[in-house]
């Protein structure tokens, strides 16, 4: 089962149930993030939209949603947990991610549609990917400026632990082609088990061709496939 959590203000909650129900025919529930408990879901989706309107920062108070303990659980339990675009900034607050998600560069909101080369396959989300291949996947946030100190950077990188960086058309991690102004171009990051990954760009908007592109499904597809396999669950 896939628990798509819903705070007030989520708006992106019901495309990753679209995605996840309807393009791949999972068994997808709404989680209020009042609920104690996300109960069996193999797969927690943290969504995008404005938790809590985005007030002290984005994310910042949907932490502290009762739900958020169930979620620290699971995830440390080894179920994947996925956090898109306000998701990933929730997951950075609640400290299951580390670094945070500043105002762009640009001090503007960004949307457009961005380049994003897989760096990293050992998470249930890339596995099914191949590393170095570029997905076309869109943007829309305020606050998706990454960033951390130095030490954890270059620890995030040593470790294999960024998963997505934003690339020109040409593939290239060049500075213009972040739309946010994120260090090293990161787009997207795992924690140290790999199970828990935040990004910016939403993958849940390109699931299906009448939606403009399929790359996001890719996504999706993996973490699926790994759940088939049987082995997304540390019991
Ligand atoms: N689409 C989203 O999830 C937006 C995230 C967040 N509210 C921002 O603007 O940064």
């Amino acid at each position: 089962m896939v628990a798509v959590l819903v705070f007030p203000g989520s708006n992106c909650d019901h495309d990753v149930y679209h995605a996840a129900k309807h393009v791949f025919g999972q068994d997808a529930r709404f989680v209020w993030h009042k609920e104690a408990s996300v109960g069996d879901a193999d797969l927690v989706v943290v969504p995008g939209g404005f938790s809590y309107g985005d007030y002290l920062r984005a994310g910042a108070i949907a932490r502290f949603s009762p739900v958020m303990k169930d979620v620290v659980r699971v995830a440390g339990a080894g179920r994947p947990v996925l956090g898109i675009c306000n998701g990933f900034q929730v997951l950075c607050e609640a400290g299951l991610l580390p670094g945070a998600l500043l105002r762009n560069a640009s001090l503007r909101f960004a949307c457009k549609d961005a380049h994003l080369r897989v760096e990293s396959t050992a998470t249930p989300f890339t596995s099914g990917l191949d590393a170095g291949e570029v997905l076309t996947v869109p943007v829309a946030h305020g606050e998706g400026n990454y960033t951390a100190d130095a030490d954890t950077l270059d620890r995030l990188e040593g470790e294999g632990r960024v998963v997505f960086r934003y690339v020109d058309a040409a593939g290239e991690a060049v500075p213009e082609a972040a739309p946010n102004g994120s260090a090293r171009n990161i787009a997207g990051v795992a924690n140290a088990a790999g199970n828990v990954v935040g990004m910016m760009p939403h993958p849940e908007r390109c699931v299906e061709a009448l939606l403009g592109g399929a790359d996001g499904a890719r996504v999706f597809q993996s973490v699926f496939d790994h759940l088939a396999a049987g082995d997304g669950v540390a019991a």
